[in-house]
C-alpha cells in the first residue's frame, strides 16, 4: 500500500532528532542543515527579494539565524529581528554565526519577504498579544511568506490555534510533517505545504499522510463476480442507497445489489435494484457467499425497520462498512454489535454519538475509537482520518470545501465499499476511497452535485493505474 510523508508529534520528532543525535550528528549539525534546506526553499520561491527572518529564542529561532546568514552570503539584503535572548546552546551558535545587527522584533520594518522562525515544535502556549499583533501587521505587509516548521502559534499536535496566527505563503515542514499540518484549523494557515529532509529517520512513523493508491486494471480472466459483488442495503430514502451503489459499481465492484425498501427508484442498468421491505428479505439476499462487501447506512432511516434491517446485515456475516444512520442507529445499541473488522465511516457528530466526547487531537480520538470498536474508522471532515485498530493513521490534506453538500458522504460510502471488495483491506479500503473521493472532488471543480463525483470517477482511476 502506498505511504504518504511520515508524520511525528512533537515528542515523536524530538525522539528522532535524540536519535539521529545520539548517532553522532551535533544538534546545531540538525540545525545547519534545516536552515540549509528551508534557505533553498525561500530562494527559489523569492530570489533576492528583501528578506526580514523573525528569530524566537529556541532552537526554531535558531534555524532563523541559519537562514538569514546562508541568503545573505548569496546576496540577499537580510534583516533579523529577535523575539529576546536566544536561550538555546545551537540558537546561540547560530545567532553568534549570523553576527549581522539583531533589532528588536516588536520595532522591526515591514520588508518583501518574511520569514517566521519564532515557534515551532516548542509552543507551549499562545503568544503574547503584541507580538501576535506584530506578527500578523509584518505578515500582511509582506509578498511572500514563510512558516519554518509550523506558523507561530500553532499547536503542534492538534492544529489547534493558541493565538491569532495570521496566513502564510509557504509552510516548510523540517523532517517530518506534523499533526498540526494535516489538521483544522492549523491546516488553513498556508497556501503551499513543503516538507523539508534534514535525515531524520521515520521509518518507524505510525501516522503518514494520505498518499495516492496504485490502483489495477481487472485481469484478462476478471469476470463480475471474481472482481468483489458489494451489497448496498438502502431503506427509506432510496436516493443516498443509489448513489452509494453507483460508487460502488465505478469504485471497482464488479457487480452491485441494491437491496431497496418499498418502490424501486429508477436508476442506471448496471445497479440491480432488489426490493426488500422485510429485514427476512435482506438476510435472505446477503445470504450469499459471493459478498465481498456489505454497504449500510445510506438513507437506511432510523426507525424499527431500519434497526431491523441493520441486524440482518450485522448476522449475515460479510465484510461490512456502516455509514450515516447505521452508525446512529449503532449508538442505541453498542458498538459490541459491530463485528472485527468492518468499517466505519462517521462525520462529527455521529462520531461523539457514537463514541462521546474523547479527549486528546483529533487523531488521538480517532485511533481510540478504532481500538474501542475493532474497526477501521474514516473520522470524516475537511482533514478525514483513516484509523486502524493497530494505531496506525493516515491524515488527508484539506479536501474540496465544495464536498459540502448532500449525498457526498454516500459516494464515500460506496466507495468505501468497492475498495474492500476488491482488496479485502479495510485500513486499505478506506485510504483508497477516501484519495478517490477527494481526487474526483478536485476534477469536479467548484459548485458540483454529489452525482456530479460519479462522472468524475472514471478519470480519477484511471489516474491511478
Ligand atoms: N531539536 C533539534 O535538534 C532541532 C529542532 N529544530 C527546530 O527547533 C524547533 C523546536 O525548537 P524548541 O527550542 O524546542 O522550541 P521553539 O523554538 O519552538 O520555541 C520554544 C521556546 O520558546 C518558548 N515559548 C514557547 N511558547 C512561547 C510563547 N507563547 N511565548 C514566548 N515564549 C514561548 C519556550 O519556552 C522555548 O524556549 C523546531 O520547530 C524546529 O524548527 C530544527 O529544525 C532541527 C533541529
Ligand atoms: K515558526
Amino acid at each position: 500500500m502506498m505511504r504518504g510523508h511520515a508524520i511525528l508529534t512533537g515528542a515523536e520528532m524530538r525522539e528522532a532528532e535524540q536519535a539521529v543525535m545520539a548517532a553522532g550528528i551535533p544538534e546545531y549539525m540538525l540545525m545547519e542543515r534545516a536552515g540549509a534546506a528551508a534557505a533553498e526553499i525561500v530562494w527559489r520561491a523569492g530570489g533576492k527579494r528583501d528578506l526580514l527572518v523573525l528569530c524566537g529564542p529556541g532552537n526554531n529561532g535558531g534555524d532563523g539565524f541559519v537562514i538569514a546568514r546562508l541568503l545573505r552570503a548569496r546576496g540577499v539584503a537580510v534583516r533579523v529581528a529577535a523575539l529576546g535572548k536566544s536561550r538555546t546552546d545551537s540558537s546561540m551558535k547560530a545567532r553568534e554565526a549570523w553576527g549581522g545587527p539583531v533589532e528588536n522584533f516588536l520595532d522591526a520594518a515591514p520588508a518583501t519577504q518574511i520569514v517566521d522562525a519564532l515557534f515551532g515544535t516548542g509552543l507551549s502556549r499562545g503568544l503574547d498579544a503584541e507580538v501576535a499583533t506584530k506578527l500578523r501587521a509584518l505578515a500582511e505587509q509582506a509578498s511572500f511568506s514563510y512558516a519554518l516548521d509550523l506558523p507561530s502559534g500553532v499547536q503542534t499536535d492538534t492544529g489547534e490555534l493558541l493565538s491569532d496566527v495570521p496566513g502564510m505563503g509557504v509552510c516548510i515542514a523540517l523532517g517530518a510533517l506534523k499533526p498540526a499540518h494535516m489538521l483544522q484549523p492549523a491546516a488553513t494557515c498556508w497556501q503551499r505545504l513543503v516538507c523539508a529532509d534534514i535525515g531524520i529517520e521515520t521509518s518507524h512513523a505510525k501516522m503518514h499522510r494520505l498518499a495516492p493508491p496504485q490502483l489495477h486494471r481487472p485481469g484478462p480472466a476478471a469476470h463480475k463476480y471474481s472482481r468483489g459483488l458489494v451489497a448496498v442495503v438502502g431503506g427509506e430514502m432510496a436516493g443516498a442507497g443509489l448513489l452509494a451503489s453507483q460508487a460502488a459499481a465505478h469504485g471497482g465492484s464488479g457487480m452491485v445489489r441494491h437491496l431497496v425498501q418499498g418502490q424501486v427508484q429508477e436508476g442506471p442498468g448496471a445497479i440491480i435494484a432488489e426490493r426488500t421491505d422485510a429485514a427476512q428479505d435482506v438476510a435472505h439476499r446477503l445470504n450469499d457467499g459471493r459478498f465481498r462487501a456489505v454497504l449500510a447506512g445510506p438513507g437506511l432511516g432510523r426507525g424499527k425497520g431500519a434497526s431491523d434491517r441493520l441486524t440482518a446485515v450485522l448476522a449475515a456475516g460479510h465484510p461490512l462498512v456502516l455509514d450515516a444512520d447505521a452508525l446512529v442507529l449503532l449508538a442505541e445499541e453498542g458498538l459490541n454489535a459491530v463485528p472485527p473488522g468492518a468499517v466505519l465511516t462517521p462525520h462529527e457528530g455521529e462520531f461523539v454519538r457514537l463514541f462521546g466526547n474523547l479527549p486528546g487531537s483529533k487523531v488521538e480520538r480517532a485511533l481510540e475509537a478504532a481500538r474501542r470498536s475493532r474497526s477501521t474508522l474514516i473520522y470524516k471532515g475537511s482533514d478525514s482520518i483513516v484509523a486502524a485498530p493497530d494505531g496506525r493513521a493516515v491524515l488527508s490534506p484539506p479536501g474540496s470545501s465544495w464536498l459540502s453538500t448532500a449525498g457526498t458522504g454516500d459516494v464515500l460510502a460506496g466507495l468505501v465499499a468497492a475498495r474492500l471488495a476488491v482488496t479485502g483491506d479495510g485500513f486499505r479500503a478506506a485510504c483508497e476511497a477516501l484519495w478517490l473521493h477527494a481526487e474526483a472532488a478536485r476534477r469536479a471543480g467548484a459548485a458540483f452535485i454529489a452525482d456530479d463525483l460519479l462522472v468524475e470517477l472514471p478519470a480519477a482511476i484511471a489516474s491511478r493505474l
